[in-house]
């Protein structure tokens, strides 16, 4: 468009330079449109006369005399080239004929008419004539241009984010699918869902870090389950469970005669998840002979198997989990830096029980949920005494734990019962006698020299009874129903000792 209106100014108004000039869409800045030029005005800069006809909207017809006025603009003078004596330049404002504003200028055209044209009447005829028509038509299309250009813009950014909205809503969707295994209402536990839903989508190496226990076989399931790869199969192993010589053979699989033993061929686990997922749990125990063979074959997807000859294909998604610190493997030289950073590739990490103790009842309904299906049974809920010892309870074996814990309870249930603390205390109270017995140590000590000193038994009995109750209210956390019930005395009793006593926990 713009060669086109300098072409035309050159050609039939024989125009000697043209430049164009437009305004930045922020309206801050005058740029030169022309490929070839590159020159910039700020538009409050009134140095420059581009700035005059910007705001006056009016043409400026400058005299080669005149231009001297103008010199202290650099980039104006480049703009022009040579003008010779009696040339004129002319600033013509593109006026919007659309615009509300019937002033706003869309552009400037700048040009320089030779002497000898601009003193020629026919030339001033034609220029009379047929140039304000010009400009006009010009503007006019240059205008449809302009919009058609900012509705394309305006239609594809519409289209982004109609698509970040789709995707936004696919991640929620396949989030509140995956809510039914990974369950947890805790922020961190609904973050997790939304990364297992983002990395379902693509076909990126995950690496899953965590403890044991916290659902890292779960996360892979779920991975693997809302993926594009959901029809054909998850194929899973545990480096740690399985002999160094036998994983290699479980891996890669062998051609018969490989080794003695080996009395046909038989299909390795790389080639059973062809199209499907390969779920590498506890990665960090593989040998470092076999680091390297698993790196080549997720840089070429080839592999070949024990005693054959053939390189053979797999087209596999890799899943992968350890409860090691990979990074302090490395330093140990036990695991390749390499096979680490291409592990690397969308890490996940799974919070441990304790730190989303927000998850524990939800947890416990599902896995009761769970027992009454498995084993046709009807225990109904959970009595808040043992919501509150659970709550209280540290979990090292993380939900595996919490998991052991209900079906044990539940099958100490009654049908049509809840789940109440004596179907637990079993369990429980074997964990809190390592930590009375902790404590028992601690005061034995004490006690020693308490002894000694003792003068007035009424008063000591006293205060062995007021440290029992204390310790006793410590190791539950100040649930007073709890430590009543371990002391074989009820809840009212002790509220009144603690009282008469001034036991404050
Ligand atoms: N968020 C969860 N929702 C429901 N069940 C869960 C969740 N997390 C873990 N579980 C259950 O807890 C048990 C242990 O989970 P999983 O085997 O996935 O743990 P892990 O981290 O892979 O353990 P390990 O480190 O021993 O391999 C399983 O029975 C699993 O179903």
């Amino acid at each position: 468009m713009i060669r086109v209106f300098c072409h035309t100014l050159t050609n039939d108004f024989n125009a000697k330079r043209c430049v164009f000039i437009g305004v930045t869409p922020d309206g801050r800045q005058l740029v030169t449109l022309n490929h070839d030029i590159q020159q910039s005005w700020n538009v409050g800069d009134f140095v420059s006369p581009l700035a005059h006809v910007l705001q006056s909207g009016q043409q400026k017809v400058i005299n080669s005399e005149h231009l001297i006025y103008w010199q202290e603009d650099k980039a104006f003078s480049s703009l022009l080239g040579h003008v010779g004596d009696g040339d004129k330049v002319l600033i013509t404002p593109l006026k919007d004929d659309v615009s509300e504003a019937s002033d706003h200028v869309m552009a400037l055209a700048v040009y320089v008419v030779d002497v000898v044209s601009w003193n020629n009447t026919q030339w001033q005829d034609n220029w009379n004539l047929h140039f304000p028509r010009f400009i006009e038509l010009y503007t006019h299309h240059w205008q449809k241009l302009n919009e058609l250009e900012k509705a394309t813009t305006l239609k594809g950014r519409l289209r982004e984010s109609l698509n970040l909205v789709e995707q936004t809503q696919a991640i929620s969707n396949k989030s509140d699918l995956i809510k039914q295994n990974l369950v947890g209402d805790s922020a961190c536990m609904k973050k997790l869902r939304e990364q297992v839903a983002v990395a379902s989508q693509s076909d990126m190496t995950v690496l899953i870090q965590s403890d044991t226990g916290v659902g890292k076989e779960v996360v892979a399931a779920s991975i693997h389950e809302q993926s594009s790869r959901s029809r054909q199969s998850l194929v899973a192993i545990n480096c740690a469970a399985i002999p160094e010589n036998l994983l290699e053979s479980e891996l890669f699989g062998y051609s018969k005669g490989a080794f003695s033993g080996a009395t046909t061929d038989k299909t390795g686990l790389i080639a059973l998840a062809d199209g499907g997922t390969l779920f590498l749990d506890e990665i960090g125990d593989m040998p470092l002979m076999l680091q390297a063979k698993l790196l080549r074959v997720l840089e070429t997807r080839k592999y070949r198997p024990l005693g054959s000859d053939k390189e053979e294909e797999s087209d596999f998604r890799l899943l992968a989990a350890t409860h090691v610190a990979l990074q302090e493997k490395i330093e140990q030289k036990l695991f390749r830096q390499d096979l680490f950073y291409r592990l690397y590739q969308f890490p996940v990490h799974v919070p441990c029980l304790k730190d989303r103790d927000d998850d524990i009842h939800i947890l416990a309904k599902h896995f009761i949920a769970k027992f009454n299906q498995d084993n046709n049974a009807n225990v109904v809920g959970i009595h808040f005494e043992v919501l509150d010892a659970l709550s209280q309870h540290d979990f090292p074996g993380n939900v595996r734990e919490l998991r052991n814990l209900i079906e044990f309870g539940c099958s100490h249930a009654n049908d049509g019962e809840p789940l109440m603390y004596n179907h637990l205390s079993h369990y429980l109270n074997a964990q809190n006698e390592s930590v009375v017995a902790e404590s028992s140590e601690e005061l034995g000590v004490e006690e020693e020299q308490e002894l000694v000193s003792i003068s007035d038994l009424r008063s000591a009995v006293k205060d062995y009874e007021s440290k029992i109750i204390a310790m006793r209210l410590k190791q539950f956390k100040g649930n007073r129903s709890l430590a009543a019930e371990s002391l074989g005395i009820p809840k009212r009793t002790l509220a009144d000792k603690c009282t008469k006593m001034e036991i404050v926990l």
